[in-house]
C-alpha cells in the first residue's frame, strides 16, 4: 500500500463509511500492479440510505439561493486548486497517466466547476405576455431536475465527475455519485472538496459497488429524477433504456471513433511536420484512453507511405514508464482487461490484412503497457475500424478525393470529436460542415473547453456537458401562470 494514497470510504447519508455491505476489492496500481487500497462496496442497505438521503439533500439544497451557491462551488474550486498536488499524485497512482498530465486534469476541473457556479446564477426564466385579460403574469421558470445518479469511468476520474457534480450542483440539483471503481481515490478527495467548501453534507452521496447492480438499483428508485452517465456506447444505451422505462430523465456522454481528414494542402513539407506532430501528442495523450482521441487519420494516397513511416517513427520514439517519472511520455493502461482488449484489435486487423507498421504488443514488465500501435489500410469491417480502440492504437487509411474522405469520416455510428487539417479557409468550411460529429475540430484537437459544449451525436451520446449548455440538462422547464382571483 501506498503512503500517498488515501483511505477508501463511501460517503452515504452524511457519513464516511469505510465499510459497506457490498463487500470490497482492491485498486491496482496500474503501473507496478501493486494493491494501492482496498475499496469498500455498497449494497442494496446502503444504497436505498444513498437515495433517501439525495432526496433530503435535494430538499436543502434547492432552497439555497443561486448566489450562495455560487459562492461554495466557486470555493470548492479554490479547494481543488489548492489540492491539485495531492489529488494529482493519487490520480496517476491508480490511473496510470503522467503527473503532468493528471496535474493539468485536477486544475482545468477547477476551471470547470468555477464556469457552472457563474451559470448557475444565469438561469433565467422568462414572462410571457398573456394573450386574454384575466392573467396577471405568465412565467417560464428553469428548476433543479432533482437527485441524479451519476456514473463515470476512470479515464478522467477527476473531470468526468467534475462535470456532472459542478453542473447538476450550481443547478440546485443534488447527486448520487459511482465513479469507476478502478479509480476511486482521486474522486473521493473531489467530493471532499465539494463538502469541505459548505455543500450539504447530504447532497452528495458517493458509492461504489457491482456497477450493474447499483445503476439498476438507483435507476429505478423513485427519488432519482434523472440519470448521466459518461461511459461505452453499450452501458449508455442499457442505462438509457432503464431510465426511459421509468420515465427519468438522461444524458449520455458516450464513445467515440474520431476521424482525422489531412487535406491535400496540409499533407507534405512543413504540413505534414505541423499535423503529425499534433496528431502523435494527440493521440498518445492518456495512453489513447480519451473519448475523442483521433483514431482513423484519412491521408491522400500519395502521401500515405511518408504519413505511416513517419507517424510510426515517432510513435516509437516515446517513453513509456510510471506516470509519476518526470520522464514519462506515456503510461500504462488503466486495468488488465485494457490489455487483454489491445491484443483483440491488433489480432484481428492483421488477420483481416491491416499493415502493422509498428507495435502491436504488450511491453515485458510489470504493469499494463502497451505499444505505441500504428496500422495502415485497415479493411473497414476489422474491429478497430468499427469498434473504439480506448487505447494506444492509431490507423493510417488513404483517399482518393476530399469528398471521399468525409465521406469515409461519416461511416460509423459513433459521432463524437472529428479532426481535420487545411490551410484554406474555403476547405475548413466544407469540412466543418461535411463532418457529422458533436465536435470538430479543425488545425487542432483541443476541443473540449470549459467554455464549450461536450457532447456527441448519432450514437455518441444524447446531452451535452460543460459550456453554457451542460447545466440545462440538470434543469426541468416550469411554467407557472397566475390569473386574478374574481
Ligand atoms: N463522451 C464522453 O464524454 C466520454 C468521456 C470519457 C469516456 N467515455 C467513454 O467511456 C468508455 C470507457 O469507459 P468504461 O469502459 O469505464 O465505460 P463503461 O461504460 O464500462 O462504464 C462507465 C461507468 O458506468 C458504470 N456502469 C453503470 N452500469 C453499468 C453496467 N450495467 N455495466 C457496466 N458498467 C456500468 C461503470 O461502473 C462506470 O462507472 C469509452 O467508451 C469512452 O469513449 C466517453
Ligand atoms: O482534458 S480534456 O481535453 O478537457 C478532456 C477530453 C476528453 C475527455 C473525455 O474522455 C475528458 C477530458
Amino acid at each position: 500500500m501506498s503512503s500517498s494514497y488515501p483511505h477508501l470510504s463511501l460517503h452515504v447519508a452524511g457519513q464516511w463509511l469505510s465499510a459497506a455491505s457490498g463487500g470490497e476489492r482492491p485498486v491496482i496500481n496500474p503501473a507496478d500492479e501493486s494493491v494501492l487500497a482496498t475499496l469498500p462496496l455498497a449494497g442494496p442497505a446502503e444504497l436505498a440510505v444513498a437515495a433517501e438521503s439525495a432526496q433530503r439533500g435535494f430538499e436543502q439544497w434547492r432552497r439555497v439561493r443561486p448566489h450562495d451557491r455560487y459562492v461554495i462551488l466557486r470555493r470548492a474550486a479554490e479547494l481543488l486548486r489548492e489540492r491539485a498536488g495531492e489529488i494529482a499524485t493519487v490520480l496517476t497512482l491508480e490511473q496510470g497517466k503522467p503527473l503532468a498530465e493528471a496535474k493539468r486534469e485536477v486544475t482545468l476541473s477547477a476551471d470547470i466547476i468555477d464556469f457552472q457556479a457563474e451559470e448557475g446564477k444565469r438561469l433565467y426564466g422568462r414572462t410571457v405576455a398573456p394573450r386574454v385579460d384575466g392573467i396577471l403574469s405568465h412565467t417560464v421558470q428553469r428548476v433543479p431536475v432533482g437527485p441524479v445518479a451519476a456514473f463515470t469511468p476512470w479515464n478522467f476520474p477527476v473531470n468526468l465527475p467534475s462535470r456532472k457534480l459542478g453542473s447538476a450542483l450550481a443547478a440546485g440539483c443534488s447527486v448520487v455519485l459511482k465513479p469507476a471503481e478502478e479509480t476511486p481515490g482521486s474522486a473521493m478527495l473531489l467530493v471532499r472538496c465539494f463538502l469541505d467548501a459548505g455543500v450539504p453534507a447530504e447532497a452528495i452521496q458517493l458509492v461504489w459497488g457491482d456497477p450493474a447492480q447499483v445503476s439498476s438499483f438507483l435507476i429505478e428508485r423513485p427519488e432519482i429524477a434523472k440519470v448521466s452517465v459518461t461511459g461505452s456506447v453499450a452501458v449508455g444505451k442499457l442505462l438509457g433504456e432503464q431510465a426511459a422505462r421509468h420515465v427519468k430523465r438522461f444524458t449520455g456522454e458516450l464513445g467515440g471513433h474520431a476521424p482525422v481528414i489531412v487535406a491535400e494542402d496540409m499533407a507534405d513539407g512543413a504540413g505534414m511536420g505541423f499535423v503529425l506532430k499534433q496528431s502523435v501528442t494527440a493521440k498518445y495523450r492518456n495512453a489513447g484512453q480519451v473519448c475523442a482521441s483521433p483514431i482513423r487519420f484519412y491521408v491522400p494516397r500519395a502521401q500515405l507511405a511518408t504519413f505511416g513511416e513517419r507517424f510510426a517513427a515517432a510513435s516509437q520514439k516515446l517513453q513509456l514508464g510510471s506516470g509519476l517519472d518526470a520522464a514519462t511520455q506515456m503510461g500504462p493502461l488503466a486495468h488488465a482487461r485494457r490489455i487483454e482488449d489491445m491484443e483483440r484489435f491488433v489480432d484481428d486487423a492483421v488477420g483481416q490484412g491491416a499493415r502493422l507498421l509498428t507495435g502491436g504488443h504488450r511491453v515485458a514488465r510489470p504493469g499494463f503497457f502497451f505499444e505505441p500501435t500504428v496500422f495502415a489500410e485497415a479493411p473497414l469491417s476489422s474491429r478497430v475500424m468499427q469498434q473504439e480502440p480506448f487505447g494506444p492504437i492509431a490507423v493510417i487509411q488513404p483517399y482518393d478525393t476530399l469528398d471521399g474522405a468525409i465521406e469515409q469520416a461519416n461511416a460509423l455510428p459513433y459521432a463524437l470529436g472529428a479532426y481535420a487539417f487545411t490551410r484554406d479557409l474555403h476547405t475548413a468550411h466544407r469540412l466543418g460542415e461535411g463532418i457529422e460529429a458533436g465536435m470538430v475540430g479543425i488545425n487542432h484537437f483541443g476541443v473540449s473547453q470549459p467554455e464549450l459544449p461536450f457532447g456527441g451525436h448519432k450514437e455518441s451520446g444524447l446531452g451535452q456537458e460543460q459550456g453554457a449548455e451542460g447545466i440545462t440538462h440538470y434543469t426541468e422547464v416550469k411554467t407557472v401562470t397566475i390569473g386574478t382571483p374574481f
